[in-house]
């Protein structure tokens, strides 16, 4: 059982070499429902480095077995974890709708998300892992194969609980890894419910540990453990940077997806509805905490005012308000912090001069974390709203003569994370393909739209440079051995 009662309160606990055990510093933290002041959604354990410790110990033990398995061997806990977590969407969802805002359609869905991660890896473990290359010596025999890093260090952010660490996970472990997650704090109780499907799956003891708690105390903790081989993490530039100096001292391998400031462009030739409606799904759809979230809107001036009204009038529609509400459109900010964050960039909108014209407000004051969907015009590329990533549901209007001028536009930002264009012209099309610097580039579609069988990854600031997810995991959850046979 993933919990404990103590004094009435539910407290979520460590999962270290298959139990669920109390951190020995005998302290826990407050997971709060941003949606409802004053509701706590439960407790989690404030770790130690003793802790942690145990956990990397239990990994490193537990790997060796388990990298010796065979591969379809390995699929099967995952297929048993997918079909756990499958019976169990509502109350994961549930659990993620209370700790971090999203609406409770869009949490089942990304729980649902998690299911198809899990069978999707449960398949890597049947298929080829290296290539037979010619020797020039036509007597012997070369060939490539993979194995495992060894323990891996997980540590993910608040937005995606369930998807973001099981597209960590499962392709760890399907490639005969062990691991170490740390969650955000905001979200550690959906994290471990997620671990509880694996664990309830009876993944062998210490191939799965959860450790949660402070992300400076044991997220740095975890970089530097002796028994850590690699460390895989989503979050901020800050604590990414961070993460990767730590990494690069001690010679281990890192894997870092950050932020984005994600532009589209509505070219003069667009479809405008589409346009329109996809700029709300993209910028705002969970309260804009997304790191593939529309936030650049770059539009051809010959259709500026029209797309604006058709913006302006979907923005009207949306509903705010909390995620169990059935309608609900967008849910409150994360945390109070977060919140805090957004306001903080609308009011420097403003004093920037950039025009609001619709929200900026901070609403339902008494019951939670909102702010209004909110889009300003009369940006410039230089103010602060159109540089740094907000991770709100803040939209940015830019107006360009060109389409030469939107793409420059477009990439003017230190992120290189996803893009999007809406556009009829195939001219238009090819050269937004071929010169957008972003890992992620759609036509005629949102920005965001990650899918799970595809690489993902970004340019520039938005990432180290390797991909997740797709075939392409293996890369970073595998070295490859190359072998000659006499
Ligand atoms: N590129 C991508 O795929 C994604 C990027 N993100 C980015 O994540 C950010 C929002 O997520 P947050 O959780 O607020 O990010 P964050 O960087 O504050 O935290 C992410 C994780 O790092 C941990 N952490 C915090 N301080 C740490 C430290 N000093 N050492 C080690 N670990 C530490 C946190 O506890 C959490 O588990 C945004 O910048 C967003 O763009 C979010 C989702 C996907
Ligand atoms: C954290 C990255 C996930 C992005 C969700 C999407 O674009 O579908």
């Amino acid at each position: 059982m993933n919990t404990m009662t103590e004094s009435k309160k539910t407290v979520t606990l460590n999962y270290i070499n298959g139990e669920w055990v109390a951190s020995d510093s005998e302290q826990t933290a407050v997971s709060k429902n941003p949606a409802k002041i004053g509701e706590d959604v439960g407790y989690y354990q404030m770790s130690s480095s003793n802790d942690f410790d145990q956990a990397a110990v239990s990994a490193r033990k537990a790997q060796k077995a388990w990298g010796k398995l065979a591969g379809s061997v390995r699929g099967d806990y995952l297929l048993k974890a997918a079909a756990i977590l499958e019976e169990r969407i509502e109350d994961v969802a549930t659990a993620m709708t209370q700790e971090m805002g999203k609406t409770f359609a869009e949490a089942k869905g990304e729980t649902a998300r998690g299911v198809a991660i899990l069978r999707y890896y449960a398949g890597e473990g049947m298929r080829a892992i290296g290539d037979v290359i010619p020797s020039s010596d036509s007597d012997a025999l070369m060939f490539t194969t993979r194995v495992p890093l060894g323990v891996v260090g997980v540590i993910t952010p608040w937005n995606f609980p369930v998807a973001i660490p099981l597209w960590k996970m499962a392709p760890a472990l399907i490639y005969g890894n062990a691991v170490v997650v740390k969650p955000a704090s905001d979200t550690a109780i959906t994290c471990s419910k997620v671990i509880n499907c694996l664990h309830d799956a009876g993944i062998p003891a210490g191939v799965v540990n959860m450790v949660t708690g402070s992300g400076a105390k044991i997220g740095m903790e975890m970089v530097n453990h002796p028994e850590i081989d690699a460390i895989t993490f989503t979050g901020s530039n800050t604590v990414g940077k961070q993460l990767a100096h730590a990494a690069v001292d001690r010679g281990i391998k890192y894997q870092l997806e950050m932020g984005g400031k994600n532009p589209v462009i509505v070219a003069n030739d667009a479809d405008l509805e589409l346009a329109a409606e996809a700029t709300i799904s993209g910028g705002l759809k969970s309260t804009g905490q997304k790191c593939t979230a529309t936030s650049r809107v770059i539009v051809h001036k010959d259709v500026y005012e029209e797309f604006k009204e058709k913006l302006l009038t979907k923005m009207k529609t949306i509903t705010v308000g909390d995620g169990f509400e059935t309608g609900t459109w967008m849910g409150p900010c994360a945390s109070e912090g977060q919140l805090e964050t957004v306001l903080s960039y609308i009011e420097k909108g403003k004093q920037e001069g950039a025009k609001l014209l619709y929200g900026g407000n901070q609403v339902l004051k008494d019951q939670g974390y909102y702010v209004e969907p909110t889009v300003f015009e009369n940006a410039t590329p230089s103010m602060t709203i159109a540089r740094e990533e907000i991770f709100g549901p803040v939209l940015v209007l830019l107006k360009v003569d060109t389409m030469e001028e939107a793409l420059e536009m477009a990439n003017d930002s230190e992120y290189g994370l996803s893009a999007s264009i809406f556009t009829t012209n195939i001219g238009n099309m090819l050269s937004f393909i071929n010169e957008m610097d972003a890992g992620l580039v759609r036509i005629n579609a949102e920005s965001a739209g990650v899918e799970l069988q595809a690489p993902f990854g970004g340019m520039k600031q938005s990432s180290s440079h390797s991909r997740e997810q797709g075939r392409a995991a293996i890369e970073f959850f595998t070295s490859i051995k190359t072998v000659f046979v006499k």
